[in-house]
């Protein structure tokens, strides 16, 4: 039976590449953010997000994260201005995490793991769909939070309330009237480049947005994400921990920052 993938030994980041060879292209995600090596652009804007809680949908467990869906037929919940021209749709957002709190982001800063990394994804609206953009080189831009360990985060707790309905792969749940902008940080100053999806298909369709500044969570609320299944009801219980692809080489791009 072919394994899909996933992030053990046998399918994991070191075996993507086997069924998806785009794994070793030129602007894979996610990289190590060397904040000294980072040219700071004035010609960056901050960046406007203005998000809809009715258009939260529901929560997902699809086997490799947490994800939440947004209602995107309309242009209620939007980035625009920071590093992109146009405007993009939220589309939904997830996590990645580790199995200790030593580890679990994608995005490493000057070789810094954070425990968890928040990413939300948006679509062109250039495009029709999300699915005709997915695989455009500007067809996607995430917003990439780190979280780590610091006061218990209210915000946060209104997703892991809803952990416990949606343990394992597949389980779904009504998610309303969440505001994704209550898990942004105080400050916007980003770092921005050219990178790809951390996930198959890998494709370089994504402007990466990644926030110098976390957000807060407590140990006590990382160990509930920890509480989460890869695997589905009935079958043998396998912790949804370490779900993060590591760093990929930078081959010669650059990293703009928005701030000095
Ligand atoms: N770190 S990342 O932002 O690259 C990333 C992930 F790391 C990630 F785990 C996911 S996921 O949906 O949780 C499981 C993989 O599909 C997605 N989900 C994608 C997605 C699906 C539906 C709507 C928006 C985003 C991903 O599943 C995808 C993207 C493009 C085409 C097919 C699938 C994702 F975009
Ligand atoms: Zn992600």
């Amino acid at each position: 039976v072919t394994m899909s993938w996933g992030y053990k030994p046998n399918n994991g980041p070191q075996k993507w590449v086997e069924n998806f060879p785009i794994a070793d292209g030129v602007r894979q995600s996610p990289i190590d953010i060397v904040p000294g090596q980072a040219s700071y652009d004035a010609g960056l804007k901050p960046l406007t997000l203005k998000y809809d809680p009715s258009t939260c949908l529901d929560i997902l467990n699809n086997g490799h994260s947490v994800q939440v869906t947004f209602a995107d037929d309309t242009d209620s919940s939007s980035l625009t201005d920071g590093p992109i021209s146009g405007l993009y749709r939220l589309k939904q957002f997830h996590f990645h995490w580790g199995a200790s709190d030593s580890k679990g982001s994608e995005h490493t800063v000057a070789g810094t793991k954070y425990p968890a990394e928040l990413h939300l994804v948006h679509w062109n609206t250039k495009y029709t769909s999300f699915s005709e953009a997915a695989s455009k080189p500007d067809g996607l831009a995430v917003v990439g939070v780190f979280l780590k360990i610091g006061g218990e985060n209210p915000n946060l707790q209104k997703l892991l309330d809803a952990f416990d309905t949606i343990k394992s792969k597949g389980k779904q749940t009504s998610f309303e009237n969440f505001d994704p902008s209550t898990l942004l940080p105080g400050c916007l100053d980003y770092w921005t480049y050219d990178g790809s999806l951390t996930t198959p298909p890998l494709y370089e369709s994504v402007t990466w947005i990644v926030c110098k500044e976390p957000i807060s969570t407590s140990s006590a609320q990382m160990a509930k994400f920890r509480t989460l299944l890869f695997s589905a009801d009935g079958a043998a219980q396998d912790c949804m921990v370490d779900n993060y692809r590591p760093p990929q080489p930078l081959k010669g791009r650059t990293v703009r920052a928005s701030f000095k």
